[in-house]
């Protein structure tokens, strides 16, 4: 019988399409110091973002056969190694973007109106001292006729304009790749479908005149968003990264929003996961969340399934 380890888990539906596929599924949480002896037992693994599987994990596991990622970034597993040695390789790319997209805005409305802020300060200072010297650090703007600039226009960034069009933002965006700047949104849930064409920018452009910037790339070694380029932005943009940490330079952007150069910036993602650095945590501009941008039932769902049935399918074939 086929032995799986799901070690950051997985959802029921998708456990029990294995299990009646035949499959022996240990759902656990094992350390990652341990998982050279114990995942030897087994001849798959699947993760999230949490379990790295590096080569010598690999060279550990002469049995494995599958490495399953639930989620859409495959840079904890060294893939190349692993499908050199003939193991399958799966991720899931499909199912969460529009659950990170809707985080994505969560992070937008949030940092505009401030509620990061609020949300540290009311417990302390007790809800019968506000007046309107106190809320005066809460004078928002609104997202309406202001220019989102998405950088990385795949799945993800795709769903994050057709958001920021409901909402009535302009959207520019930039990809390495070309893409296709016509999105399909959808008016109600399962209503009529408008097409819009969106406009097409370098990073360049995105970074001098949008009013907020999301990132949508992959991992890359180097940040999109360093010193310099921060210092190039509009005066006051605000940035989001449900991507990856290491896309902004963390140590740049407390400068930048120390000085004013950068409103707010929201971060589900950090360079030092799972944990991130004290500057960071703690700064009062900075809406924070623990890399949650899947973390919705539906998302899950989705993924568990999808997953299930690219295992059954492996080692159907
Ligand atoms: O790459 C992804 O899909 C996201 O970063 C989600 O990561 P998670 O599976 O750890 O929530």
């Amino acid at each position: 019988m086929i032995k799986i380890l799901a070690n950051d888990g997985i959802d029921p539906i998708g456990k029990k399409m294995l299990e009646d596929a035949g499959f022996e599924v240990d759902t656990n949480n094992i350390p990652q110091d341990e998982l050279p002896v114990k995942l030897q037992n087994y001849d798959a693994i699947t993760v999230r973002s949490a379990t790295k599987v590096r080569k010598a994990l690999i060279d550990a596991c002469p049995n494995l056969k599958l490495i399953g990622r639930g989620g859409v970034g495959v840079d904890n597993i060294d893939v190349d190694y692993a499908k050199e040695k003939g193991i399958g390789v799966y991720n899931t790319p499909a199912s969460s973007s529009l659950s990170v997209a809707e985080l994505v805005f969560s992070h937008l409305f949030t940092g505009v109106r401030f509620l990061q802020d609020s949300n540290r300060k009311m417990p302390v200072e007790g809800n019968t001292k506000f007046n309107d010297l106190k809320k005066a650090y809460a004078k928002g703007v609104e997202l309406r006729g202001r220019t989102l600039g998405i950088v990385g226009f795949g799945r993800i960034g795709r769903e994050v304009a057709k958001i920021a069009i409901g909402v009535g933002m302009d959207v520019i965006a930039y990809d390495l790749f070309p893409f296709n700047p016509e999105v399909e949104v959808v008016l109600g849930s399962g209503g009529t479908k408008v097409s819009v064409t969106i406009k097409t920018a370098t990073l360049d452009e995105i970074i001098k005149t949008a009013d907020f910037i999301t990132l949508h790339t992959p991992f890359v070694d180097k940040a999109l968003l360093g010193a310099e380029e921060l210092a190039q932005t509009k005066k006051g943009v605000g940035l989001v990264n449900c991507s990856r940490g290491g896309l902004i330079d963390e140590l740049a952007l407390v400068d930048a929003l120390n000085s004013g150069q950068v409103s707010f910036a929201a971060l589900d993602v950090f360079d030092n996961e799972p944990t991130p650095r004290q500057e960071i945590i703690s700064h009062p501009k900075i809406s924070l969340t623990p890399h949650i941008g899947a973390a919705t039932n539906e998302a899950q769902e989705r993924i568990g399934v999808e997953l299930a049935s690219l295992i059954i399918g492996h080692f159907n074939k």
